[in-house]
């Protein structure tokens, strides 16, 4: 097969940020990676900047032992040393005025300019003001923000309107790395690449869709970010949002930025209000695996599991409700869409067993896959009985002899930021809308101070979450890798 590696052009990327957790775990070895693949310039740059002292071969060694930890670089790997030659540092504090110049002279005129912000968003405005102030950013240069957008709408329009007073819309690139998982696009590509789905997609076929992001991880290491956020804020407002707008939205009338956030922000907007009853908060427990140990606070109401029930008000989605769960600890690591489609009104087989719903269930992680239940005669000469059976389809195996070169969510979207393809990142209006929704919910929780209900680490989440989907007639599907 003919590599489909489609080299960027020559850039500078600066990682503010670059001595911390995030450009260790993931932005520096998934560069290494696209490097290795064929994707970057070996003319490019790439500096790290943070208060850290230190020099270009201080940082480079400090980018290798993670790389080699992260991306499994061998020691003597050749391709290693070739991209560490990529790298430079500068030291410069985000609050202060040293540096600047400095890393003015080492942009190269003619280049892509990326500018990734990796450190505490409260030093987002510091940075963007200071790129500007000193005339490191000019109007093609890009700059990249991570989550989190603001704690409620009041800070995400306030960080809107800071960033915006520097950069414009399309120089802004708001990661949300679940839009960078392969498995997220197909979903574009099933959805609008195939006329078998798009007839069915609506209210009249479909009797629900669940939207399950579970984890077994707890937040041991981080409770005092997490502890501030709980489940609402770290993994609904963007993350499970995302993925809603994505299954929700209507056809774009082409694959581009504005067409595709256009449509998710329709859906956004149509959200109904929450109602009290349409929630359940947990927050696991257990010996040596409790939150209230893990975050560091024994009276905590901060919740590590959210269950909901949520209604879009529109045409093609009036009377189907979509059931969003995410949380810590769960029984087995897995994220998957799964929508069920309504019972066919008649069945023409008596004795035969009813025939049961279709379902298709879109697997992010792990094995990232689809699967369709239909319905078949059971084979052989038992007469006309009905099965279930599901058409399996592993996404690995599309891949080809290429199937080492998948792009993890950073990858792809750091070379999305220097090709300058937006699509993949959440506009400023759709995160103020994001927050619009989950402000009055958050609020209410606040208000209410109730504990979340407690459920065991390792188990499937707390019973009121089953007693949600129970009043409905439907069940959740079971949580399993
Ligand atoms: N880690 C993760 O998995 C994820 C992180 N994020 C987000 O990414 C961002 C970075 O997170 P993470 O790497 O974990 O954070 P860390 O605390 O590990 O790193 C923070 C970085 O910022 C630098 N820094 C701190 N203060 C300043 C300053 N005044 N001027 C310049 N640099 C400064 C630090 O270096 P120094 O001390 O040398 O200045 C360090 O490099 C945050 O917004 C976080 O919410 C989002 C999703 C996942
Ligand atoms: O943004 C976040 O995502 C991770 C889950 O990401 P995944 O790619 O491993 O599914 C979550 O653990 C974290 O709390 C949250 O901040």
């Amino acid at each position: 097969m003919v590599s489909r590696v489609i080299p960027v052009d020559d850039f500078d990327l600066v990682i503010f940020g670059a001595t911390g957790d995030l450009a260790h775990r993931k932005i520096l070895p998934g560069l290494f990676r696209r490097f290795t693949a064929g994707q970057i310039p070996a003319s490019s740059q790439i500096i790290g900047a943070a208060r850290t002292d230190q020099d270009d071969d201080a940082f480079r060694a400090e980018a290798a032992k993670a790389i080699r930890e992260y991306a499994g670089a061998a020691e003597d790997d050749p391709q290693l040393a070739e991209f560490l030659a990529l790298l430079g540092y500068v030291p410069i504090d985000a609050k202060g005025e040293g540096g600047w110049q400095e890393l003015k002279s080492r942009m190269r005129p003619g280049a892509v300019h990326a500018f990734y912000f990796s450190v505490a968003p409260s030093l987002f405005g510091d940075i963007a003001e200071r790129l500007a102030g000193h005339g490191i950013a000019d109007d093609d240069s890009r700059i990249v923000v991570e989550k989190p957008f603001g704690r409620d709408l009041a800070s995400a329009r306030a960080l809107n309107a800071t960033l915006a007073q520097h950069f414009t819309e399309q120089q802004i690139y708001r990661i949300d790395h679940y839009l960078g998982k392969e498995t997220v696009q197909n979903l574009m590509a099933v959805r609008f690449a195939n006329v078998l789905f798009e007839p069915l997609w609506n209210a009249q076929y479909v009797d629900h869709v669940q939207i399950t992001v579970a984890e077994t991880v707890g937040v041991a290491g981080r409770g005092s970010y997490y502890d501030k956020s709980g489940a609402i804020r770290d993994m609904v407002q963007n993350h499970m949002m995302q993925l809603l707008c994505l299954i929700a939205m209507e056809p774009p009338y082409h694959f581009d930025p504005d067409a595709v956030r256009d449509e998710k922000l329709k859906v956004i907007r149509a959200l109904e209000p929450l109602e009290p009853a349409d929630i359940v908060r947990g927050q696991y427990q257990g010996e040596g695996s409790d939150y209230l140990t893990d975050a560091g606070d024994a009276d905590s109401r901060t919740e590590s599991y959210v269950a909901m029930k949520v209604r879009i008000s529109n045409w093609r989605w009036q009377g189907t409700p979509f059931y969003l769960r995410t949380g810590k600890k769960l029984r087995a690591r897995t994220s998957e869409i799964a929508i069920t489609f309504k019972e066919p009104p008649h069945s023409i087989f008596d004795d035969s067993g009813h025939p049961k719903a279709n379902e298709l269930v879109i697997r992010l992680q792990p094995n990232e896959g689809m699967n369709l239940k239909v319905m078949i005669k059971e084979p052989g000469p038992g007469g006309m009985r009905l099965v279930q059976v599901p058409l399996d389809m592993s996404f690995a195996d599309a891949l080809g002899p290429e199937g080492a070169d998948m792009p993890d969510a950073y990858e792809r979207l750091i070379m999305d930021v220097i090709r300058g393809n937006q699509t993949l990142f959440m506009r400023g209006d759709e995160v103020e809308a994001a927050w619009a929704w989950t402000d009055p919910i958050i609020k209410s929780w606040e208000e209410g101070k109730r504990r979340p209900e407690p459920y065991d680490s390792g188990s499937s989440g707390p019973e009121e979450a089953l007693r949600l989907m129970h009043r409905d007639n439907r069940r959740w599907r079971e949580i399993r890798a």
